[in-house]
Parts: C-alpha cells; structure tokens; sequence
C-alpha cells in the first residue's frame, strides 16, 4: 500500500520542489490541503493525524508550531521531516545528511524526528566532516568559508527581489558574522572552533558554490591535496547522491552545472607550490541542498527506493 505524505507549505519554493519530486516516485502520495484550508489549523491537525510523514516546509516558527501539533497527536502522531533551520541543533532530532557518517542513513531510517539540512551546510558539513573525523584537520583549526547562493535560496520573497526590474546582482550578506547555518555547521561538521562564514547571494536562481581554502603547511602533518581528495573519495565511495571530481583541470566552475541534479560535487583544487587547497562543494540550493535531500529521506524514513531516481539526474 502507498505511503501518504502531506507537505506543510506546499505551495512554497521548497515544497513545489518536494512535491514534483514525489509525483514521479511509486509507493508515496501526496496528500493536499484544498488552498483555502492551508492555514487553518484543525484541516492541518486532522490531515496530519490521517498521514505516515509530515514534511515541513514553512518558516522557523510556523514550523516549530507544527512539530508540536504533531507532537500534540500523541499515538497517532506520523514522523516528522523538517526543511527549516529551526531543529537542525535540538535534541531529539536526527540530522538528514545520510552520507555524513557511517551509519546515519541507518539513524534518519529509523528516527521519529529528521531535520534536513541547509543548503550551506550540506556543502561545508560534506567537505569538512571527513577531513576532521580522518584527523587530517583538526577540530579547532581556524577556518573560514565563502559561498554563493542562486537567489531562490532565499524562498519566495528573495525571489520577487530579484525578478523585479533592476533586482540586485551580487551582494555578500550575512556580514555580522553570525549566518543561521553556523550552528549545524559547527555541531555537524565536528568543529571545536566556530567558522567564520561569508555568504552571498547572486543574480541566478539556483545552484551554489561553498568554498573553504586552507593552507596546508599549517596543517598537523602537512598532507597534500591528493590525501585531501583520497580521504572525501574513500568517505564518499558509493554514495548515489555526492560525487568526489579528482581531476581538478578547470580553471573555472560554474555554479549553472548544479541546478537541476540533486548529486553534490566535491573538488580539491590546489597550488602545489604555495602549500594551498581550496575545497569546493557545488550543488543545487534547491536540489542536495533541500528537495534533493528530502525526497532522499522520505525515501529513507518510509522505506522507498528512491536512489534510482536521484541517479538519472547525476551530471556527466
Ligand atoms: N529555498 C531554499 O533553497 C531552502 C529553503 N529551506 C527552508 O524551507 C522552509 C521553506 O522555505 P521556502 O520554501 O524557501 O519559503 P517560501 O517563502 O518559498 O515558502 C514558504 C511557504 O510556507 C507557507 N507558510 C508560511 N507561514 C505559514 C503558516 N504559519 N502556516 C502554514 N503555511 C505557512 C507560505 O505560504 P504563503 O506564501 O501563503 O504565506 C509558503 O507557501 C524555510 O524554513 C527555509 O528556511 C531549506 C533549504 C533550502
Ligand atoms: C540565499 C539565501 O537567502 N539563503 C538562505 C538559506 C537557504 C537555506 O538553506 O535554507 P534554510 O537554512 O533556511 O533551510 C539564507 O541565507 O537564509
């Protein structure tokens, strides 16, 4: 029997995204609110008590609200995705990056309470989390990392910024130093010393850059780039949804190759001779870095093979 899904803000940049996706698996359907019920609170409370897996997709507090309505059902409550930011460092929640560490597609497969994480995150988190669990960086090393976001990043109101008539068309925000995904980058990424982290928004729709350089002589042991690399492919090996590009020849990387796929790339670019490497992570902001990552763990949470899909999009 098909497994029935309702998306809390469905009409949203982030639950449009999901819910195509969802259309062309087997075994899930989706289940609407008719457009004049979507914020009445009993149409929500009931549909949520008659589905296996609510998917939020609504701002931090709308979403907070949510997660205690349905904590609210008790027994009958369903399991709970979360796409916003706001339960990505709580207890008793479990993060929705499968490929983060052995075993946590196991952990998302099984939990009650998945948090999907942000769009920055998945890319510094992906480039990080290995290299600090293999001890080739350590946890307190000072870090800092940059990135570009398409401008849907920013949902719906972002949006009609930028498709107005003279919408801006690069800005670097997040300039208190104190950008929301530092939280889960820090706790997911292992990093005993918080990240400085610089973001910025540009005038394309989807797809981001998240880059972090380090200077590798003043790592403990030096290792090279090709250690670097070793260690993200040997992590990464068979993981449908995030590939390691070894062979670093571009001189440029265009953010347009990501929108669309849901596959992340990893790349190790580096100045042999000056001792340097910068990490890269390219991805679709709406792809592994929101309905990509969702539908992969819908797919987890509800026991739906949904691998085969994510593979026909993977860039050549
Ligand atoms: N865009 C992205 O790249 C990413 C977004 N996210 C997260 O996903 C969540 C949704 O973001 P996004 O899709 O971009 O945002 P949008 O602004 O595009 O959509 C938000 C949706 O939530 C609905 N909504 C707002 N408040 C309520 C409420 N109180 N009750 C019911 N519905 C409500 C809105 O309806 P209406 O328009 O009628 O108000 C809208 O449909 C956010 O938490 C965001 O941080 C996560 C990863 C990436
Ligand atoms: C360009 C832009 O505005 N991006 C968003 C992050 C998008 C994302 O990952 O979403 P959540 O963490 O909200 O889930 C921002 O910086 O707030």
């Amino acid at each position: 029997m098909s497994k029935r899904v309702f998306i809390d803000g469905e009409a949203g940049t982030t639950g449009l995204q999901i819910v195509e996706r969802l259309r062309r698996l087997d075994g899930v359907v989706v289940q609407s609110l008719d457009l004049h019920a979507r914020k009445d609170n009993a149409a929500r409370r009931a549909m949520m008590a008659s589905v296996d897996l609510v998917v939020l997709c609504l701002p931090d507090e709308a979403a907070r609200e949510a997660a205690d309505m349905v904590e609210g059902l008790g027994s009958a409550a369903p399991r709970l995705l979360d796409a916003s930011s706001a339960h990505r460092v709580a207890n008793g929640w479990v993060y929705g990056f499968a490929e983060m560490v052995p075993g946590q597609a196991g952990a998302i497969a099984q939990a009650a309470r998945v948090s999907n994480p942000g769009c920055y995150a998945t890319g510094a988190v992906a480039l990080l989390r290995p290299l600090v669990d293999a001890g080739l960086v350590p946890a307190d090393h000072p870090l800092t990392i940059n990135a570009v976001s398409g401008y849907s990043g920013g949902g719906k109101a972002l949006i009609a910024d930028h498709e107005r008539d003279g919408g801006p068309a690069f800005g670097l925000y997040g300039l208190s130093l104190n950008h929301k995904h530092i939280p889960e980058i820090e706790r997911h990424g292992s990093l005993a010393r918080r990240p400085i982290f610089v973001p910025s928004v540009g005038h394309f729709r989807q797809g981001m850059l998240v880059s972090v350089p380090l200077h590798l002589d003043a790592l403990p042991g030096r290792p090279t780039a090709r250690e670097i690399g070793c260690a993200l492919v040997g992590h990464y090996e068979g993981a449908a949804q995030v590939r390691v590009r070894m062979t670093q020849v571009e001189q440029r990387l265009y953010v347009e190759a990501a929108a669309g796929s849901d596959v992340m790339e990893l790349f190790v670019f580096e100045n042999e001779a000056a001792s340097q490497v910068v990490l890269v992570a390219r991805l679709d902001n709406l792809g592994k870095g929101a309905a990509g990552a969702a539908v992969q763990n819908i797919g987890l949470m509800l026991g739906l093979g949904v691998t085969a899909w994510a593979a026909e999009r993977v860039p050549a």
